[in-house]
């Protein structure tokens, strides 16, 4: 189950401040991303089916799974890894019926409610959303916080992927609470080297880690 986490990209290209998302995707993996989310919100169909090809050209060779948000049409016509789904896109049982086995599934997870009822659903991960507030999406439920995340890792059978305001101490904290991983878009996107911020995310959960095995 563990094996697509811990850090993954969550892809927003105006966040990229004028460099290629493919650019900046590369530099990414190249600093440690072990997952990528495309996720387009205003793209026509068929630039969205374009721009994942070219995702999975690239990713495909290093090993690195490309889930598609949303759209499970879109996964399905490039073969993706996978699809991440949130509480208003398609319901998991769904998703199960349309999706070849094998297939990386994810979900968001905004309220306790919502985590309870996931625990009747097989995922590959849950998605904690949103951690903090964030400017990168601003129609979210209220954060989970720090406490919040303590209370889905006591109640989910999922491994857990935290999303929201996440940067390296952040990384630290979601790890040692016993998250699997982080889901970042700013973070790396927007970063000055994505490659560096890849690192540094991927340095901070392996000190979380260490840090839970001590606890
Ligand atoms: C890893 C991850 N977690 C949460 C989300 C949010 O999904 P959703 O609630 O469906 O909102 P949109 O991203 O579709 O706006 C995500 N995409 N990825
Ligand atoms: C897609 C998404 N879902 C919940 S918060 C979020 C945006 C995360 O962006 P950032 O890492 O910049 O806070
Ligand atoms: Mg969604």
């Amino acid at each position: 189950m563990e094996r697509h986490l811990p850090l993954c990209l969550v892809t927003d290209r105006e966040a990229c401040k004028g460099r290629e998302l493919e650019w900046v995707v590369r530099q990414a993996v190249l600093g440690g991303v072990t997952m990528v989310q495309l996720r387009e919100k205003s793209l026509s169909t068929r630039k969205f089916i374009e721009l994942a090809l070219l995702l999975k050209g690239m990713l495909k060779p290093l090993n690195v799974p490309l889930v598609i948000n949303d759209r499970v049409d879109v996964a399905l016509a490039v073969d993706a890894d996978g699809v991440h789904v949130g509480q208003s896109d398609m319901p998991i049982p769904l998703l199960h019926q349309l999706l070849p086995k094998g297939k990386i599934i994810g979900l968001s997870a905004e309220t306790e409610a919502d985590v309870l009822e996931a625990n009747a659903f097989e995922l590959t991960y849950l998605a904690v959303s949103p951690l903090y507030a964030t400017a990168s999406k601003t129609d979210t439920a209220p954060p989970w916080g720090l406490q919040g995340l303590a209370w889905v890792k006591a109640h989910s059978k999922h491994p857990l992927l935290v999303i929201g305001g996440v940067d390296p101490p952040t990384a630290t904290q979601c790890a040692s609470l016993g998250a699997s991983g982080v889901a970042v878009i700013s973070a790396i996107c927007s970063a000055q080297s994505p490659k560096e911020a890849a690192e540094s995310l991927m340095v901070a959960l392996d000190k979380g880690i260490e840090a839970r095995k001590l606890n």
